[in-house]
């Protein structure tokens, strides 16, 4: 019996066999057709390193393809070696995809600025293609000569797109590939799981800049002739089709949709012309509606969208039972304004090793703004934050969090597309905690459903689980029970109250419900207006005048 897992690799298989087999069998222009099917499927393949792994869109990608393709034509034109200009179309690839990864990162939302910039850089190669006419022939194009289709060639086409498909597998089925998945799904999961989710996207960006030019320089003989049109928005919008059609985030789907559409276009362009568009324009309408997975996804069958790559776990990082003394956390005159308004106005915190430290306060006193200060979310204006005991101030999410700081959200950050259990070992990936209270144990061993499906608490308890997962020494939670039910919410509290005593791990907590309060703070430090007014056990702050008149509203 063959499981859901092995639906795809079984046709996999199948299809490899046939291509093998293919000129054997099938007729030159069969095969001709099936190499520029194979040609645009590394291209689809390579486009679908950013928009299916790394969830960046690019409607430019014609771009890094028709370096490719250029490189092989100048070499038989300007009769110059094709390995030169090759390693040059690479790096001119790997260099412009780099800066246009950076900047639209940098943006914080990518969507906006990789589109313009994808769009732009291909209609200036376009440009450049048809205006430099000594070099490129300008708009009459390169004719390349017609290879030998049903051998060398084909098998050049075929062997290069196994061994291309097979790194990305090899680089997808990694602890890499289970970093982009968080990184592209959840970037702010990610980086609170201690993923640089910045350099993973940026990584996958790049090599599937490269993948495509590789495509176009296969591509060139198949077509007998580059001219600009191979930069255009036409290819690029075209292979963003096969890929919907085949299936996005798979290695099969880029090469299924690819042959499927180039076959079409090959058989019945030609007869259909207009129509062929047209019912083109109706499937891809149709699968983006109904099966948003492609016909990957439908091989597939039911069952979560996407699957962690099966990694082993690396040694834990830091010892279980954490050392009872020490800060885990100082803050000093810490500050930061919006604009013209001054949320934090010079706070000074302190978090024991091993204690429960609650932070109360009004609405709007800044307590989120200080826990993103503290996670390395948003950078303070001034003052410094330590995180046992080493000046953090400057440094990013994810490396305070490889520091043993766990994170909860105000609303539960997790991977919904992904299953309970694969989130939890994505979680311990690099820490191999897989320190799973006992009352989750039933969650987090769900395998078979997407943890979007789960309840409130349910994705809360799962989160939870994620962050001790990472065996934090510190861990800070805004609100934890927001949202709850009163049996949920003493269910949490209690566990959370056995997590320090089991793991000696020190807390920060953000909370209005002040039985909550009661239960777990060894402390409790009042936050007004942007200044700590008042802390220490909870009856003596309760009854602190600054308090009740600033909190409690009492005078
Ligand atoms: N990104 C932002 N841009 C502008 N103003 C912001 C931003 N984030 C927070 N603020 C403002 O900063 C102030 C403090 O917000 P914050 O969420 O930190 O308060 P809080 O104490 O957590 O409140 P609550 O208890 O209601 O969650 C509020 O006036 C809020 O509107």
């Amino acid at each position: 019996m063959i499981g859901r897992r092995g639906v795809p690799v079984v046709v996999t298989g199948l299809i490899a066999g046939g291509l093998l087999a293919a000129p054997f069998g099938l007729s030159a222009f069969a095969v001709s057709v099936l190499s520029l099917g194979l040609c645009y499927g590394l291209f689809a393949y390579g486009l679908d390193l950013a928009w299916g792994r790394a969830g960046l869109l690019s409607v430019g990608h014609a771009a890094f393809f028709g370096l490719g393709a250029y490189a092989s034509a100048l070499s038989e034109n300007h009769d110059t070696s094709f390995p030169v200009l090759m390693v040059v179309a690479l790096l001119a690839s790997v260099l412009i995809s780099l800066l246009i990864v950076r900047i639209g990162l940098a943006a914080g939302r990518p969507e906006a600025p990789l589109i313009l910039l994808t769009i732009g850089v291909s209609l200036l190669l376009q440009h450049t293609a048809t205006t430099l006419t000594p070099v490129t022939s300008g708009s009459n194009g390169l004719s390349v000569s017609g290879a030998d289709v049903v051998g060398i060639y084909y098998r050049t086409v075929l062997v290069t797109g196994i061994v291309v498909a097979l790194c990305s597998w090899l680089l997808v089925s990694s602890r890499f590939g289970a970093r982009l998945i968080a990184a592209s799904r959840n970037p702010e999961r990610a980086a609170h799981t201690g993923i640089d989710h910045v350099r993973v996207r940026a990584t996958a960006f790049v090599a599937s800049a490269a993948v495509s030019t590789v495509a176009g320089a296969l591509y060139a003989p198949a077509a007998g002739l580059v001219s600009p049109q191979v930069f255009g928005l036409g290819l690029s919008t075209s292979v963003l089709v096969w890929l919907a059609v085949g299936g996005r985030g798979s290695t099969l789907g880029p090469f299924l949709g690819a042959i499927a559409v180039t076959a079409g276009q090959q058989t019945l362009g030609d007869a259909w012309q207009g129509w062929y568009v047209l019912g083109l324009a109706a499937v891809f309408i149709l699968v983006i509606q109904f099966a948003p997975g492609g016909l990957v996804a439908i091989l597939r069958g039911p069952g979560p969208d996407l699957r962690l790559p099966r990694i082993a776990h690396k040694p834990k990082r830091h010892a279980r039972v954490h050392p009872v003394s020490g800060m885990a956390l100082s803050l000093r005159d810490v500050r930061k304004s919006f604009g013209p308004v001054r949320v934090l106005d010079g706070v000074d915190l302190d978090v024991p090793q091993g204690r429960t430290v609650c932070l109360i306060g009004p609405n709007g006193a800044g307590k989120s703004t200080l826990l993103s200060i503290i996670a390395g979310q948003l950078v303070a204006d001034g003052g410094t934050v330590r995180l046992f005991g080493t000046d953090v101030t400057d440094r990013p999410v994810h490396e305070r969090i490889r520091m043993g700081v766990g994170r909860m959200f105000q609303i539960p950050s997790v991977l919904t597309a992904l299953s309970p259990a694969d989130n939890v070992r994505l979680a311990a990936m690099d820490t191999g905690g897989l320190d799973v209270p006992e009352g989750h144990r039933d969650l987090t061993a769900e395998d078979s459903m997407a943890s979007g499906v789960l309840s409130l608490a349910d994705r809360r308890r799962l989160e939870l689980a994620m962050v001790l997962a990472g065996s934090p020494r510190l861990v800070i939670l805004d609100e934890p029970a927001a949202g709850l039910g009163p049996d949920d919410t003493r269910r949490l509290t209690r566990e959370l109250a056995a997590v320090v005593r089991r793991t000696g791990c020190a807390m920060l907590v953000v909370e209005h419900d002040m039985d909550i309060v009661r239960e777990l703070a060894d402390d409790v430090v009042v936050l007004h207006e942007g200044r700590t007014i008042a802390h220490g056990p909870m009856d003596e702050v309760s009854a602190h005048p600054a308090v009740r008149a600033a909190y409690l509203g009492v005078s």
